[in-house]
């Protein structure tokens, strides 16, 4: 049977910085709920890939399309959980302006575990851009996601938020 999700929420955005395991957790928690999963990076238009591929950090301007996109994607997809950086509140409530019932999970990973994850990966982004991650994230609270440590083993970060869907 399905860990399926209860009320109140009918999202799940797995955010953090670049490399914190946000597609990997993500898509796991999916597969757990059997509910629809994407990965925010496959919405980026071509030229905002090639900007960060060049080493070039993305600006808000590139990102509110992006980010209205994603928004309607929440609410024609729920349930469903998306793996999207989310950096600053203003980020995260465009992605609620269309009126999906979001939890978000910040994955709060140190830098040198960060470091080596994106070290070893074929990806666009560069490691070269992390600082600049780490830079625009403005951390939510507590009272605003559940926060977990993105060095845990997947299966337990899935199981932790599962658990919270439930309470
Ligand atoms: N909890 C984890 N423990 C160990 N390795 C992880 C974990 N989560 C992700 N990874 C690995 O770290 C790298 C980055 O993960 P990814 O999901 O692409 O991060 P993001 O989507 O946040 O950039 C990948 O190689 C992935 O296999
Ligand atoms: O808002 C941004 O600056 C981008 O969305 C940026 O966060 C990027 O797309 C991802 O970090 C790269 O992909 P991963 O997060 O999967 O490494």
């Amino acid at each position: 049977m399905p860990d399926s999700p209860p009320a109140p929420y009918s999202a799940w955005i797995v955010m953090g910085v670049s490399g914190s395991g946000k597609s990997t957790v993500a898509e796991a928690l999916a597969n757990a709920m059997q509910v629809a999963y994407a990965d925010a990076d496959d919405f980026h238009p071509p030229e905002n890939v090639a900007k960060m591929r060049s080493g070039v950090p993305l600006e808000d301007v590139d990102r509110w399309p992006w980010l209205d996109t994603l928004s309607r994607w929440l609410v024609e997809e729920s349930p469903c959980v998306l793996a999207c950086s989310a950096h600053k509140q203003s980020h995260r409530t465009r992605l609620a302006q269309h009126g999906a019932a979001i939890r978000f999970v910040y994955l709060h990973t140190d830098i040198q575990t960060l470091r080596q994850r994106m070290e070893s990966r074929e990806h666009f982004m560069p490691v070269s851009l992390l600082q600049t991650q780490f830079d625009a994230m403005e951390p939510p609270s507590e009272d605003d996601a559940l926060i977990l440590d993105g060095t845990l083993p997947v299966d337990q970060l899935v199981a932790a938020i599962v658990s919270d869907a439930r309470r």
